[in-house]
């Protein structure tokens, strides 16, 4: 007789992650112990949408960056039947829950929620909401094409700092408030059409529960439109985005709580896949916010992800009285209760390294590696800064700026492995310089706690070490915001009133992979003071 496979009958949790440049799944057991995998690329499995990095950009206007709705339909329909493959019983699953990159919108065109409602099992989702959308092209967090409307915004509310009170950031060209005002202003048609407005989290959501999903609190709060203290829209934003006859609040439905359970599957995915009806989805998410949830962040814990963007993120106990300056304070996405998680988002993160890698390193890793570990901590004083978009943090155009070690500009440095550090180090020194200003303190205690595609690269990881002077720890995965997703499965479905820390605190397993050198406090605190000057020369301009 067959031994009974232990995982066959135990409640399984299934978590997705429809970032920038892919959709992953995740599938855990209680123990949060990740049993299988699967993802699509949106590049390379689906070549059809011309994407690159995941997103199209306009061809004449390099601030005009989107994604297809529709593409990001198609990758579900294909991770599901990788899914299926994995020929595990998918009745088993019990919760299931998401992540999705921050900021982007969806335009859901009227009629769509009936569409949703009625999906046929014996069909591909991409076949049936080819029209469910108003606005083909969703903008996305790297778009940074609306400063116009986000200057509107923060003069209607009275001020960028007043915004910063209220919604926790001032206005950003990527955040929804001004993105939808762009959509208001320029396609009013396709506004008008509009049944609900959705961020890529709760859209996915809303497939998976066959129904509009809320907006989460978390994510929301990305959006320069909702009140971070009471978690209601806040009508002047909605007013200064739009104005008052535009239905805006109706349009985005009521924010959730990010731990609520929104509903139970919908009868597609019990048809088509085999899910149990009773199978529950909980709200998605944020990408960050759930990365931020499978991290568990302590006190002393700074979190660095680096996927498409590079962020980094803390965890705040209380509202800071006078903002973050150029970061965002987010509702906290594993507790509705007064804390907050602080983020800084850096948009030249994977692509400026791939683009160094492919013109220093023949496209390879391992020479980049290589060319990395061939040259001194500190790079005989050389200082490299590298756009390739245009930057969030500090607010400035694309572009390379090279410097030597008397602070004098060079057209190139005189080798490839000095290129490859220069833009190591000055990635890291960038986000150290940017944390401290929020107020994010390196001390004794202090441990990074790293995510994001290129944080499998441990070399890349000992830079990181070294420019903060502290320990790195990874998770098993380098995703970690599918499984954060799980985490707050598991969290959702737990007694009510019970912390997240002792519902999952003890989970989130972290191996060190880095320990700073000791010469590197010397050598860094030094470099980051004259990178803070001379990335200041760059933003004044010549
Ligand atoms: N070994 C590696 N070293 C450095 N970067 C890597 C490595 N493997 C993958 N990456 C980077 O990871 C990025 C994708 O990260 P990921 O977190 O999956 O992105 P996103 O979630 O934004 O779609 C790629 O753009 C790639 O540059
Ligand atoms: O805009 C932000 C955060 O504010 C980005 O971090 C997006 O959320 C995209 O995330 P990745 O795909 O790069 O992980």
């Amino acid at each position: 007789m067959m031994e009974e496979n232990p995982v066959n009958t135990n409640p399984l949790y299934l978590g997705f992650d429809l970032s920038t440049q892919s959709i992953k799944a995740v599938v855990t057991n209680e123990s949060l112990e990740v049993l299988y995998e699967a993802s699509v690329n949106f590049d390379k499995d689906l070549p059809e949408f011309r994407t690159t990095g995941g997103v199209n950009k306009d061809e004449r206007n390099s601030k005009i960056v989107s994604a297809q709705p529709i593409m990001w339909i198609k990758a579900l329909d294909i991770v599901m039947e990788k899914i299926r493959l994995l020929e595990f019983p998918i009745d088993t699953i019990v919760g299931i829950s998401g992540a999705g990159q921050q900021h982007g919108s969806v335009y859901w065109r009227r009629g769509a929620q009936k569409m949703l409602q009625t999906l046929d099992s014996g069909k591909f989702l991409h076949d049936q909401l080819a029209f469910a959308f108003s606005v083909t092209h969703s903008p996305v967090w790297m778009d940074s094409s609306t400063t116009e409307y986000c200057d509107k915004l923060e003069k209607f509310v009275g001020g960028p700092e007043e915004l910063a009170k209220i919604t926790g950031s001032k206005a950003y060209e990527r955040f929804t408030g001004s993105q939808i005002s762009k959509i208001f202003n320029t396609k009013r048609e396709a506004y008008n059409s509009t049944e609900r407005i959705s961020l890529v989290s709760s859209f996915i959501c809303s497939v998976f529960l066959g129904d509009y999903a809320g907006i989460d609190y978390s994510d929301g709060s990305g959006m320069n439109l909702l009140d971070i203290r009471t978690k209601t829209w806040d009508a002047k934003c909605l007013e200064g985005a739009t104005s008052n006859d535009s239905n805006l609040e109706e349009k985005l439905g009521i924010p959730i709580p990010s731990e609520l359970v929104v509903g139970t599957v919908s009868n597609y995915f019990v048809e088509r896949y085999g899910f149990s009806p009773d199978c529950k989805v909980v709200a998605f998410t944020g990408d960050n916010p759930s990365s931020f949830a499978a991290m568990a962040l302590g006190p002393n814990d700074i979190a660095v992800s680096l996927g498409t963007s590079d962020t980094v993120f803390l965890s705040l106990d209380s509202l800071p009285e006078e903002g973050l300056g150029e970061g965002h304070i987010f509702a906290n996405p594993v507790s509705s209760k007064e804390r907050y998680m602080a983020l800084l988002c850096f948009k030249n993160g994977s692509l400026t390294r791939e683009r160094i890698r492919r013109d220093a390193a023949d496209r390879s890793w391992k020479i980049f590696n290589e060319l990395l570990n061939s040259t001194p901590r500190g790079n005989f004083g050389n200082i490299g800064i590298y756009y390739d978009l245009w930057e969030i943090i500090p607010k400035v155009k694309n572009g390379d700026h090279r410097f030597n070690k008397e602070g004098s500009r060079l057209n190139k440095f005189t080798s490839k492995e000095v290129e490859v550090r220069a833009l190591i180090e000055g990635q890291f020194l960038s986000r150290r310089i940017h944390a401290e200003r929020i107020g994010c303190k390196i001390t004794k205690e202090s441990k990074i706690l790293a995510t994001g595609g290129a944080s499998c690269n441990e070399d890349i990881l000992q830079v990181l070490s070294d420019v903060f002077n502290a320990p790195v720890y990874v998770q098993d995965t380098s995703s970690s915001a599918d499984l954060g997703a799980c985490y707050r499965i598991k969290h959702a479905f737990a007694e009510e009133g019970s912390s997240y820390t002792e519902v999952v605190g003890n989970k989130a397993s972290f191996k060190k992979v880095c320990d700073p050198n000791r010469d590197a406090k010397e050598i860094y605190d030094t470099m980051a003071k004259r990178f803070e000057v001379l990335e200041k020369s760059i933003v004044q301009g010549p």
